[in-house]
């Protein structure tokens, strides 16, 4: 350990924080707006290499203005770092109480420094603030992390706060010798070195981070239709697909509900499209009411939804149908003297079906002759006669 430069080290530190920090900022303006934090998380890194850049440039200007500069750049670049992690999980940032503990961190820095310089109080000082705001930082992504990145990074933070502690111990009772920033002693050493390497890691672990955060908003916007949070279409029919091959193996019966609101035409004419987007998603709550949790919804068009029934008989896929369409009519009215209903059209497998879009076709089928019979009435294909439950409104 003894033959490690240290200044190399520093050089090189600041030279990943150049770099990372780049990319973070470069991949915050390809990011969608929703992931938050990697502006500060860029910004952090920057002052990083500010600080190794301060700390390098010792013998260009007065030691104590190199030391105070780079603390104090080293001080507000692990606390953009941990803002930046509040933000990520849109958690408040609460960066009075922390620019408090720096501000009397950098006030003793200041004072042991300048007034009575002693090299040994100001690494407890400094390490031990440090380390406070690292235990913080560990705290919150344990609360909030999940997935690997986040456990990547956490355990990064957990070495990075013990890696402090152990250094703000040892300048009191292993340390004595040490005088100087780049001196060379086994603990600095050791301490230097691997708070080196737990900069780039915890970079990495933030890009992580946001990377899955990135493919997870990707993921639930190709699945789920973001006004009403039902299925999309697509998802629905690749599950209905496999639905039949499972009912070709298996035998176990499924079922559809092709669902479609009422006059919704007119809702949106007399009360604006907003309001007919809060029926839209109020509609699509009261649909999962009745239904199983193995049931799936989904937005099949503009208003129409289609339901999905798995192991499921035709007469008990009529009896959810009727059950879903009560349960739209006893929505209450919002806004008043806007009442909403539906008329759902049902269809079971069928011997000879040989694809998903021959069900969804015959539940059409008997959505139309809901239509004609009067709206607000569920009609299954094989029966369309069957009286309804429901009453024209
Ligand atoms: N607000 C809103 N309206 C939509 C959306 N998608 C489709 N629509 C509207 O849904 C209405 C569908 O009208 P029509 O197909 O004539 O059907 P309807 O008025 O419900 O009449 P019936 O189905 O015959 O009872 C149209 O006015 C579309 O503009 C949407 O996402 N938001």
């Amino acid at each position: 350990m003894s033959g490690i430069d240290l200044r190399t080290i520093n050089l090189v530190t600041g030279l990943m924080c150049v770099v990372m920090g780049t990319v973070i900022l470069g991949m915050r303006r390809n990011f969608p707006s929703s992931i938050q934090g990697l502006g500060l998380w860029g910004l952090g890194a920057l002052l990083g290499m500010l600080a190794s850049a301060f700390y390098g440039a010792e013998r260009l200007m007065p030691p104590s203005l190199a030391a105070i500069g780079g603390n104090a750049l080293a001080l507000t670049a692990c606390g953009l770092m941990y803002f930046g992690t509040q933000r990520f999980y849109a958690q408040q940032v609460h960066w009075q109480r922390w620019a408090g503990v720096g501000a009397i961190s950098l006030c003793g820095l200041t004072y042991f420094a300048v007034v009575h310089p002693d090299y040994q109080m100001r690494v407890a000082l400094f390490t031990a603030t440090l380390a406070g705001l690292f235990a913080a930082h560990a705290r919150l992504l344990w609360r909030q992390g999940r997935g690997f990145a986040a456990r990547f990074t956490l355990v990064v933070m957990g070495l990075q706060t013990l890696i402090f502690v152990a250094r703000c111990v040892a300048a009191f009772w292993l340390d004595q010798a040490s005088t100087h920033r780049f001196a060379a002693s086994t603990i600095h050493n050791a301490y230097f070195v691997s708070f080196s390497f737990m900069v780039l890691l915890f970079l990495v672990g933030v890009l992580l981070m946001a990377s899955e955060r990135v493919r997870a908003e990707f993921e639930h916007m190709a699945t789920f239709d973001s006004l009403t949070g039902a299925l999309n279409r697509r998802v629905l029919l690749l599950a209905g697909d496999q639905e039949l091959l499972r009912w070709q193996r298996h035998a176990h019966p499924f079922a559809v509900l092709l669902i479609d609101i009422d006059h919704f035409k007119q809702i949106n004419d007399q009360h604006g499209h907003l309001v007919g987007d809060q029926v839209l998603k109020r509609l699509a709550a009261a649909l999962r009411q009745p239904l199983r949790k193995t049931d799936l919804l989904a937005r099949y068009g503009g208003e129409e939804f289609l339901v999905l029934l798995p192991v499921t008989d035709e007469a008990t896929a009529r009896e959810l149908g009727e059950r879903v369409r009560a349960a739209v009519q006893a929505m209450p009215s919002d806004p008043p003297g806007c009442p909403c209903t539906i008329s759902v059209g049902v269809s079971g497998v069928h011997e000879g079906d040989t694809t998903f879009d021959q069900l969804v076709a015959r539940a059409d089928l008997a959505l139309y002759q809901a239509k004609n019979a009067g709206r607000n009435r569920v009609v299954m294909m094989d029966n369309p006669t069957l009286p309804s439950h429901g009453r024209t409104p």
